[in-house]
């Protein structure tokens, strides 16, 4: 604009869009309706030119955001780029040799589209020839365009226009089936807004072209609106969203769970994959298909072909794990743990009550699971338990097996035992072939639920005909080294508790650092059974290697509830640490679940604190059976709940509180427990040893194994004495 060169032909340009040149003479390929040197000198077309810097920055982006996706797409997304300078050289110039560095670009960018649709899907559809015949046709469109040359500017337009053309029409026609395809809405939605913008922008195009007169003489003295430059940028966003639409359809064929996601944007998350008309500075990208997953793919239990997908996000909004205050480190530290069986088998009951402490009526009235029901754990090991709606078909194409069981460490599949489980069986055996395909290492657990109306035998014989059933149906189908386990459980007594312990066990990588101390204590102190209580849930974490009875379970989990009582009538000052981490769990909740729900809240004081800890149970008590005994309570100063009960059977029940979210729960004989002073110390040996694994938690994942078996050592070595 601001060029100090005169333009003399100004006032002529208005006759004619081809009288006028500058710098670079006159045109010598095809001329568009913008008028030529009228901005500046050096610049033919000043508009065309400066629109087609949206292709190149459209392709960047495009390489730079996908970078992880396979070369075909980069290629395609490069070739928008290339396409963008060799328009800018010929809008520039109106130079024929500089036309082909436009169109020759344009020919090889639709070809490699063209390649990502026709080959879309996760086996290879055509053979070596397909490749071969596509780069022949974008060399024989080289040739004859270069050898029409700037003398038969006519044929060269009608053998590009043509060439490309067919090509336009090969890839929409590919483009059709791709979105009759479709499942999901919003991405059908961005299909058709893409579809808007390309035709849209053909259209500017030809009005450009054939309606110049008209273009340039508007009334009003409106000045010509530069179609054409319109036609650049329709041109730009369309073909960056029609190569993004191909790459996450060839994601979803390839059973990645692609979304669309923001980038660098304003525009907000919940409208991801809605695109907005306005120009909002934001870029759309396929995410989900890093080179990590692409390794999946040969991988031989790969999903069926033609399988489709849908991202997380569709099924529910409370997603906590891919909330943005979690590093991804964390997500993947996280185990967890899915709910699975039909409806009504009692899922929901189950996680309400071992994780939120409903009471088994309670649920009675919880309604049927709609969407998937994430819960983020915080405790002494955070892990989540999605909690899935019994109705989920999850054959329906739209669910992606990949991404659900992925990243599962257990699956836990309930059959109501009330009701007549065939078709339950049916579904586990399908949950088990579909899951194990997609992650061999998951941890498979039946619950044989709601055993609290049968029968002893009945029970008995039910788990034996459901285990027996299950395992044949799977031998059957060539899977005999799938382990399951089976589990008779109801809410309306300990056995979910005791069920989930073992499940839970099997997701603690420390699991077996805990279990030899604890057998180090057991050994040297004269305890017979000793237990490490997660106190909120009441799931145990681990035991001593001597076998568990359900009897002293249930005494265990009992004495938890009774401590909690106790500190919650005598011990008014409240708690702490403890039940945040399960406070913070009710902002996940989904809104049908309130506050009051959990037991733990009863117990508000004027700080608002809610809940009571263990801190204050310093107390000592006797069973029914049992003489009172009044022992001393010593707990050092620093408030550690310690408890012992002594019960008629000369059986004690010793408690100590081993951290914020665990305490250590050992049974022994009376007898033993004379040498109360010996049983202590080794308690605060193993306590303090506990500490420090539960440290060392932070530290990086190997130090830590490491150290905390040198610690075992240690304690073995100069920590606890004998017994006796
Ligand atoms: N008798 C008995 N009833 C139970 C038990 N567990 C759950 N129920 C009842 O089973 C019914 C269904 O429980 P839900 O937890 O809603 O079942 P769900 O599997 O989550 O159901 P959907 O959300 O529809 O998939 C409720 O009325 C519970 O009270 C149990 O152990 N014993
Ligand atoms: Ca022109
Ligand atoms: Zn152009």
């Amino acid at each position: 604009m601001n060029t100090p060169v005169p333009l003399p032909y100004s006032n002529a340009t208005l006759v004619t869009p081809f009288s006028p040149s500058g710098y670079w003479g006159p045109p010598t390929s095809s001329d568009w309706c913008e008028n030529n040197y009228d901005i500046s000198y050096y610049v033919a077309e000043f508009f065309n030119s400066l629109s087609s810097i949206a292709m190149i920055l459209v392709g960047i982006v495009g390489v730079y955001l996908h970078a992880s996706f396979e070369n075909r797409f980069l290629i395609t997304f490069g070739s928008i780029a290339i396409v963008g300078l060799g328009s800018i050289a010929f809008h520039g110039t109106l130079l024929f040799p500089l036309q082909m560095m436009d169109e020759v670009p344009m020919v090889y960018s639709i070809l490699s589209l063209a390649y990502c649709c026709i080959e879309n899907r996760s086996y290879r559809r055509y053979g070596t020839w397909f490749p071969v015949s596509i780069a022949l046709y974008g060399l024989l469109t080289t040739i004859v365009l270069v050898y029409a040359g700037p003398d038969n500017l006519m044929l060269a337009f009608v053998v590009f226009q043509s060439s490309f053309a067919f090509m336009v029409l090969v890839v929409m026609s590919h483009i059709v089936k791709i979105y009759a395809e479709l499942q999901d809405v919003s991405i059908r939605q961005m299909w058709k807004t893409t579809g808007t913008i390309a035709l849209a922008s053909y259209l500017f195009w030809n009005i450009d072209y054939r309606m110049c007169d008209v273009m340039q003489n508007l009334p009003f003295g409106l000045g010509n609106p530069q179609l054409h430059a319109f036609w650049h940028l329709g041109a730009s966003i369309g073909s960056y969203m029609v190569t993004l639409l191909v790459c996450f359809n060839r994601a979803e064929n390839l059973g990645r769970s692609p979304m669309m996601e923001w980038k660098w944007g304003l525009v907000p998350r919940e409208s991801e994959t809605t695109l907005p008309f306005g120009f909002v500075p934001s870029v759309l990208l396929v995410t989900h298909f890093t080179q990590q997953q692409q390794q999946h793919q040969h991988h031989p239990r790969q999903q069926p072909p033609e399988a489709r997908t849908m991202s997380y996000s569709d099924y529910g909004d409370n997603d906590p794990i891919y909330g943005d205050d979690l590093a991804d480190e964390d997500r993947e530290s996280r185990p967890r743990l899915m709910l699975m069986g039909l409806r009504r088998s009692g899922k929901s009951s189950i996680q309400r009550v071992v994780f939120h402490k409903m009471t088994p009526t309670e649920t009675l009235f919880l309604e049927s699971t709609s969407k998937i029901n994430k819960d983020n754990i915080h405790s002494f090991i955070d892990f989540q338990v999605w909690d899935f709606p019994g109705q989920m078909d999850f054959f329906d194409p739209t669910f992606d097996t990949t991404a659900i069981f992925g990243e599962v460490g257990a699956l836990v599949f309930v059959i109501d035992s009330q009701d007549d489980y065939m078709e339950a069986l049916a579904r586990l055996h399908s949950t088990v072939v579909a899951a194990y395909r997609v992650n061999p290492n998951i941890t498979f657990e039946v619950f044989i639920h709601k055993v609290d109306g049968l029968s002893e035998d009945y029970k008995i014989d039910t788990q034996r005909d459901i285990q027996q059933t299950t395992t044949d149906e799977l031998a059957d189908a060539g899977l005999e080294n799938v382990q399951l386990a089976f589990y008779l459980t109801s809410i309306y007594d300990h056995s979910i508790f005791e069920a989930f312990s073992k499940v839970i066990q099997k997701l603690i990588p420390q699991l077996p650092t805990l279990e030899n101390l604890l057998n180090i204590l057991c050994a040297n102190s004269g305890i017979e059974k000793a237990f490490l209580f997660d106190v909120i849930s009441k799931i145990y974490i681990a035991t001593d290697s001597s076998p568990v009875d359900s009897q002293s379970y249930e005494i265990c989990s009992d004495m938890i509830d009774v401590i909690i009582d106790i500190s919650s009538i005598y011990g008014r000052a409240a708690i702490g640490a403890k039940s945040q981490g399960y406070l913070e769990d009710q902002q996940d909740q989904p809104e049908d679940w309130t506050h009051q729900q959990d037991g733990h809240d009863d117990y508000e004081d004027s700080n608002g604190s809610h809940g009571h800890s263990l801190s204050q149970a310093v107390v000592s008590t006797s069973s029914r059976a049992g003489s009172l005994d009044n022992q001393p309570v010593q707990s050092g100063g620093n408030h550690e709940a310690f408890s012992v009960i002594k019960m008629g059977n000369g059986t004690v029940l010793y408690l100590r509180e081993v951290n914020k979210y665990l305490a250590l729960i050992c049974l022994l004989r009376a007898e033993t427990f004379e040498k109360q002073g010996l049983i202590d110390y080794n308690v605060h040996c193993f306590k303090e040893a506990m500490d420090q694994v539960f440290e060392l938690k932070r530290a990086e994942r190997t130090r830590r194994e490491m150290e905390a078996n040198q610690l075992l050592e240690q304690q073995q070595h100069n920590g606890l004495y004998g017994h006796g």
